[in-house]
């Protein structure tokens, strides 16, 4: 067990003013709140107006990217090698808690931590070939008070409940754990939960999210040996809190102020919770309401956990954002305790003494064999062998001259043996006390009519009559005190447990839609394609030309001149085609603008074949891992599927070199993705540098010199598209876009896909029309989402009873 501090980083929600006297130190790590005196208290009175804190880092205009990188990474790494870890956002309603966590309406570069770990996640599944993992997810939500289960069937919600297990690991019995084989399964499932709760939130409150919700990544690691019995598990908890709200200050009523009383209530009792925590209680209050209860570990327990205390730095908030960043530092204090889950799989302990066993008995017979022994069987004997063995025991002690000894080859043989001879002697016995038995009946009855012709005929015989040799110790109807009853057990006691191979359950793992990716492609097209083709309206040639022009009064003056002069249509074009080709300045700037695309376009051929590989290998992955699940799934429990047979051993040598090649791809991608925003900007300079040359050169020619040389230009025409091409940047813009998500992010695919498939909107994109209406996903979350209020209808109607 290593002891660890919780960490906490404060971020900021970017805010319109600045004056709202919270300063962040140049260290990154402090911050500071200054309170205006209330000058009600008079002039002279002690109220504070300063308070300063400390934090591991205070992220202030961060990416989502960078703030990833700052708070979540290393927890990601830690729960691939192991461990458990929380990750959970806290802070005032409006703060900025679901941009975090889940992710702004934008889309893919404002994808939150949630995302981000799915695509980290399964990243380093893809990347460590000695290692095999399973990734589950579940989705839980805490509203009133109730717990809701987002990725459950109908009715699964309700026998939800936090407990703990025999580590005092605190669970929710009967979550649902949803497996995920990749990147895209994961979010389609975080995408749908998403979608359940937004649309739940719709309905319920507009602006904001009035649940707690926790998203958990549980990841199973297993050695490659598919007979290792060791089995790390680990989870990671991700947890976006509802705000609180001060209900005076938003006036909320009805059904949205029950809503915050029973979120302020939970948050209160966390901070009680994280109070006595910090005060070491010896009693710490986990119980009080569901939130600690499944916080538990976060906060002491076997975890690695890290806070995002989440400011709105506005005027009108200091208050609450002083009393997030008390709470986070009073969280900051706190401990847990980190080790890696090895599992203690029963299941597991079994495999690894079977395989014992078989190398034992391998091990004898190979003893056996060079002691010159002739060949001994160390299995159970059959019930064919033990019958043999019984009757030859019955020979022994009868006597029979053939047979002088019983087998004795090993200690399992002769421990039959000695069963065989009880076994006998408790036959014979049997046999014995019967005829005693028997007997001494037959010496009772002939008692009992010598003592009936002795008191005379007629007056005895019934039944509950008293022996009259009971004196003697006999009862009628008693049995011996030796008697034993009659074995149950066949002949040859139970089985030597020789069938005790279970069947496995078939691993049906159905093959990933491999052209879902493309097709998340054609849709990011289509989405991207509205935009192009109003940039395409616009005109490809004038004044504004690639929003390069003349700054100032006298280039004002001169573009007028200028606009004067190309009035006629394409006159400007025609004079900037010479420019390129007959003016020495022209050729030079026409020149390096080329050689500038030349190397883009090269840039892009190598990201376009480069990705494309990527994604083949990525395929590739998939198939063959699903392939090894169903030959894990088929082999059964215990027997030759427990060692490595040829196929599988082909398969995972396989998945190696596929990995290997995905690796190599995948940083070559990297590299020249790194090169293609310094190619873009090349070109736009190069583009900038010709346009702004042309306008100059061009504002100091004499009008009729421009005029004489576009009548000659147009007497000669470009080469069709020429002008597109180099003239109009806006057009370029946007093609460009539509190859950026492909192009810069091959990354995105799997976020799209996930999208598509789940009929989502991207997280936090508000709006009853923000999913997919109609196509399968969204139509299973507004399901979800409808089965959900109904049940806290139904839960509320009978808390009200
Ligand atoms: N760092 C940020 N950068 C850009 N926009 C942000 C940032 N933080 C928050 N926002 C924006 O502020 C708004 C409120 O954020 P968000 O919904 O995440 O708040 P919240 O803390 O989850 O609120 P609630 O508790 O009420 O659900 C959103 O429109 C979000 O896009």
């Amino acid at each position: 067990m290593v002891k660890t501090a919780v960490k906490v980083f404060v971020r900021t929600r970017p805010t319109a003013t600045n004056s709202s006297g919270v300063k962040i130190g140049s260290d990154g790590q402090s911050i500071s709140v200054n309170v205006p005196k209330d000058q009600s208290a008079g002039i002279i009175n002690n109220q504070q107006e300063s308070f300063s804190f400390k934090f591991d880092g205070v992220l202030e205009n961060v990416s989502q990217d960078a703030a990833y990188t700052a708070v979540a990474h290393e927890v990601v790494d830690g729960l691939m090698a192991g461990y458990n870890g929380t990750i959970f956002c806290y802070g005032q309603t409006g703060a900025g808690k679901t941009f975090t966590m889940s992710g702004g309406s934008s889309g893919y570069a404002h994808r939150g931590i949630i995302p981000r770990t799915l695509h980290h996640v399964f990243r380093e599944v893809d990347m460590r070939v000695d290692k095999m993992y399973r990734v589950h997810v579940s989705y839980l939500e805490i509203y009133n008070e109730q717990l809701y289960d987002l990725l459950g069937e109908p009715g699964s919600s309700e026998g939800l409940a936090v407990l703990e297990d025999t580590n005092n690991n605190a669970y929710v019995r009967g979550l649902t754990l949803v497996p995920v084989r990749s990147e895209e399964e994961a979010l389609a499932q975080f995408f749908l939960g998403e979608q359940g709760r937004t649309t739940a939130g719709h309905v319920l409150n507009a602006e904001s999210s009035r649940s707690h919700t926790v998203f958990t990544v549980h990841v199973e690691m297993r050695t490659s040996d598919a007979a290792s019995e060791r089995a790390v598990l680990s989870k990671l908890n991700l947890v976006d809190l509802a705000g609180s709200e001060r209900t005076k200050k938003t006036g909320v009523t009805g059904q949205t102020l029950k809503e915050a009383q029973f979120i302020n209530r939970s948050l209160s009792f966390l901070e009680q919770t994280v109070n006595s925590l910090s005060r070491r209680d010896a009693y710490v209050p986990f119980r009080q309401t569901k939130l600690t209860a499944v916080l538990r570990d976060a906060l002491g327990g076997n975890c690695k956990t890290v806070m995002i205390a989440n400011i709105w730095a506005e005027p009108s908030h200091t208050e609450e954002t002083l009393s997030t960043l008390r709470f986070a530092s009073r969280v900051r204090t706190l401990t847990t305790q980190l080790a890696v889950n090895e599992s203690s799989d029963p299941g597991l302990l079994l495999r690894r003494y079977e395989r014992q066993i078989k190398e034992l008995k391998a091990e004898l017979a190979m003893r056996d064999t060079l002691s010159g022994r002739s060949r001994v069987s160390y299995d159970d004997p059959t019930d064919d062998e033990l019958r043999e063995l019984h009757s030859t025991a019955r020979r022994f002690l009868a006597g029979e001259a053939d047979v002088e000894e019983l087998p004795a080859d090993s200690l399992k043989r002769v421990r039959e043996a000695f069963k065989a001879l009880r076994a006998v002697h408790a036959a014979v016995k049997g046999e014995l006390g019967g005829q005693l038995a028997a007997m001494r009946r037959a010496a009772t009855e002939e008692g009992a009519q010598a003592a009936a012709q002795a008191t005379g005929a007629g007056s005895g015989g019934g039944v509950g009559e008293v022996d009259p040799r009971a004196a003697a110790g006999f009862t009628v109807g008693q049995a011996p005190l030796d008697a034993r009853p009659p074995q149950t057990r066949s002949e040859f006691g139970t089985a030597g447990g020789d069938g005790g191979a279970a069947a496995a359950a078939a691993a049906a793992a159905a093959q990933a839609p491999l052209g879902a990716q493309l097709s998340s492609l054609t849709d990011v097209a289509s989405t991207v394609g509205g935009g192009a083709a109003d940039g395409a309206q616009r005109s490809p040639s004038g004044a504004s030309v690639g929003g390069v022009g003349f700054a100032g009064g006298a280039a004002t003056a001169a573009a007028a001149r200028l606009s004067a002069i190309f009035a006629v249509p394409g006159d400007r074009n025609a004079v900037f085609r010479k420019y390129k080709t007959d003016v020495a300045e022209g050729r030079e700037l026409a020149d390096a603008l080329k050689a500038a695309m030349t190397a883009l376009k090269e840039t892009r051929g190598s990201i376009k074949s480069l990705g494309e590989s990527v994604n083949e290998a990525k395929k590739r992955i998939d198939e063959l891992n699903a392939a090894l699940a169903l030959r894990r799934g088929a082999a059964p429990a215990g027997g030759d599927g427990e060692v490595l047979d040829s196929e599988t051993y082909a398969l995972l040598q396989d998945l190696k070199s596929v990995k290997q090649r995905y690796r190599a791809d995948f940083d070559g991608l990297k590299e020249a993705r790194e090169e293609l925003e310094p190619r873009i900007q090349g070109v736009a300079v190069a583009r900038a540098a010709l346009l702004e040359g042309f306008d100059s050169w061009a504002a100091g020619q004499s009008e009729g010199a421009l005029r004489r040389m576009a009548a000659a230009a147009r007497a000669v025409p470009g080469t069709p598209g020429e002008e597109d091409d180099e003239l109009d940047a806006g057009e370029a813009f946007e093609r460009m876009q539509l190859a950026r998500i492909t192009e810069r992010d091959p990354d995105s695919l799997a976020y799209h896909a996930a999208l598509r498939r789940s009929g989502a909107a991207a997280p936090g994109a508000a709006g009853p029309g923000a999913g997919a209406a109609g196509s399968g996903g969204g139509a299973k979350a507004a399901a979800a989402a409808s089965r959900r209020l109904e049940q806290t209808q139904t839960m509320n109607r009978g808390a009200a009873r």
